[in-house]
């Protein structure tokens, strides 16, 4: 029988709903309470790690996790789920993929309707992550992320819905499997990339979101003495007004590495547009294209590998492609 060990970190999947029907914290977490789930088939572990809305997680929190994971790989666990809230799931869920050896099951999992309200997810979700976590075809696929009956990976997937229980998808790529029928089966294999055995996280790497007749404001604003990289969700398939270039070019001449991702849902940031402001000249002045992944996974990516100490060449070429 395998033993799966659930950290417990807090959001909606631990939260009830009180009399005025406002979603609040528990002292005492109800999931956690469940130890009966898939009783007979695995050994269940509890660890009650955090109780945090996922508003409040921070890359130390998931640093926290990170380590309490590589405890349990050492004491020879099989698998780990973890229950976390929806917000920033897929930034813990990401920091972990790009972080841990992929030897054991990591699922991550949440809700999108607290304990008490009907037609909750919670439970369902847990129960369904505890099962993909020990299921032999889940070895060797990265971290992963269980929500209503489907398996994505951890690299590409993202909320996409404030309130319906199927916010989570992959767009470009899709969800690698589902869960059926009590089995986890999948239909896409995940390309491996690099892990960064990180052991501690550095602050100072921003995210700007890119808009029509932008200029160069809020680049000059976050041009501060701590800022240590930048992601940009630029425009389509990767451009920026011309207004925005100068302020750019400063943060460039200081050494700051600046990742260039898209604000489209779907598609993948690529120089093929030579115009002023154009992918061809914002890969010439030095910003790292970005393939495939959205701007909170971007910055997540560019956080582990300065964490990492990379620079230069080797932190383009470790933010640069996420399937390869
Ligand atoms: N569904 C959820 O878990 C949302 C909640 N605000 C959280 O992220 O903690």
């Amino acid at each position: 029988m395998k033993t799966i060990l659930a950290i417990h970190t807090g959001g909606t999947i631990s939260m009830s709903q009180n009399d005025k029907g406002e979603i609040v914290p528990n002292d005492e977490n109800p999931i956690a309470e469940q130890q009966s789930i898939l009783k007979g088939q695995v050994k269940l572990i509890t660890d009650e790690m955090f109780n945090l809305p996922s508003p409040h997680v921070t890359p130390e929190v998931m640093l926290k996790i990170k380590q309490r994971i590589i405890k349990a790989i050492a004491d020879g666990i099989d698998g780990v789920v973890i229950t976390h809230g929806t917000d920033t799931l897929e930034e813990t869920a990401y920091f972990l993929d790009l972080t841990l050896p992929n030897t054991i099951p990591v699922v991550v999992t949440g809700a999108m309707r607290s304990s008490n309200e009907i037609g909750s997810d919670g439970l369902y979700n847990f129960r369904n992550a505890i099962l993909v976590a020990a299921t032999d075809e889940s070895y060797g696929k990265g971290v992963l992320v269980v929500m209503n009956d489907e398996i994505h990976t951890a690299r590409f997937v993202t909320k996409t819905h404030t309130t319906n229980v199927a916010t989570f998808r992959t767009p470009t790529f899709g969800p690698i499997g589902i869960v059926t029928q009590d089995k986890a089966k999948y239909f896409q294999e995940l390309i491996q990339t690099e892990v960064a055995d990180i052991d501690h996280v550095v602050s100072g790497v921003y995210l700007i979101k890119a808009y029509a007749g932008m200029d160069g404001t809020l680049f000059d604003a976050i041009n501060q003495s701590d800022t240590k990289g930048l992601v940009i969700e630029g425009l389509g398939a990767g451009n920026l007004p011309p207004q925005t270039l100068p302020a750019i070019q400063k943060l460039l001449d200081r050494q700051i590495p600046i990742v260039l991702v898209s604000r489209c849902y779907n598609g993948v940031a690529q120089d093929i547009y030579d115009y002023q402001g154009g992918g061809i000249q914002l890969k010439k002045m030095g910003l790292i294209l970005c393939q495939g992944l959205n701007g909170q996974k971007a910055r997540i990516k560019l956080l582990v590998g300065l964490s990492d100490e990379k620079s230069g060449k080797s932190l383009a070429h470790f933010v640069r492609n996420a399937v390869s």
